[in-house]
């Protein structure tokens, strides 16, 4: 198996604070890998360097043996795609963010797609025409992550995605998450302090102080 991301060497600063120090890992296509450490080692920090959405201060980064800088950064996104723990679903509908992946792409909304998809986090048809006001917090999770899987991206970061979820709204996120890697090869990263998600996972990196032990 290929390396997909290959991180050698990176540190993250902030003024005089050093967030991440000196960070090498290689993450395997196609592996669900768990990162797990205390609150503030800097577990997100790694995810937005890794996402594109900050740059490391030194040390290289590469995405598919390149470094993720040389990547336009619109593009990138819709390979690497960064689901938060506090979803946001913006506008009036639940379609208007389901149709959002199709318009960026400029593709037609594919709306027997959409629902087969939503399916798979188990909501029906209904869903599309609801408000965004009148879905709970799961289901709210649920839908973001599907706009992140509509087209699917090579790359998923999960950052603390099912925090404060029930126990039925995590196993239906397991579930599509399992079916993502398993069936379609989607590498996903994923961020959690969940002790039952900690234990499930084979493949786990600790970040500690800012550094992986
Ligand atoms: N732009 C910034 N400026 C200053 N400090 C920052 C900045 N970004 C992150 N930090 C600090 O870096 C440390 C690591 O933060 P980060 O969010 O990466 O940790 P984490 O491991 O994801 O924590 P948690 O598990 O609580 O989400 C924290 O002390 C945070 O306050």
């Amino acid at each position: 198996m290929d390396n997909i991301f290959e991180v050698k060497d990176l540190s993250y600063q902030v003024g005089e604070k050093r967030i991440l120090k000196n960070i090498s890992l290689n993450i395997k296509r196609g592996k669900y890998v768990t990162f797990v450490g205390p609150s503030g080692s800097g577990k997100s920090t790694l995810m937005r360097i890794l996402a594109s959405m900050i740059s490391a201060s030194s040390g290289e980064a590469l995405f598919n043996g390149k470094h993720i800088s040389s990547y336009e950064p619109t593009k990138y996104r819709q390979r690497v795609s960064y689901a938060f723990q506090q979803p946001t679903l913006f506008g009036k509908t639940i379609r208007e963010n389901l149709e959002f992946p199709y318009e960026v792409r400029g593709e037609e909304f594919d709306e027997a797609q959409v629902v087969k998809l939503l399916k798979y986090v188990n909501l029906d048809e209904s869903y599309i025409d609801k408000s965004v006001n009148d879905v709970s917090g799961g289901e709210k999770q649920r839908i973001a992550l599907l706009r992140n899987l509509i087209f699917k991206p090579e790359v998923l970061i999960t950052d603390e995605v099912t925090t404060g979820l029930d126990s039925d709204n995590k196993e239906i996120i397991h579930s599509i998450l399992n079916k993502f890697n398993q069936d379609d090869g989607l590498t996903i990263l994923r961020v959690t302090h969940d002790d039952s998600e900690i234990e499930q996972s084979t493949d786990k990196i600790t970040i500690k102080n800012g550094e992986v032990i």
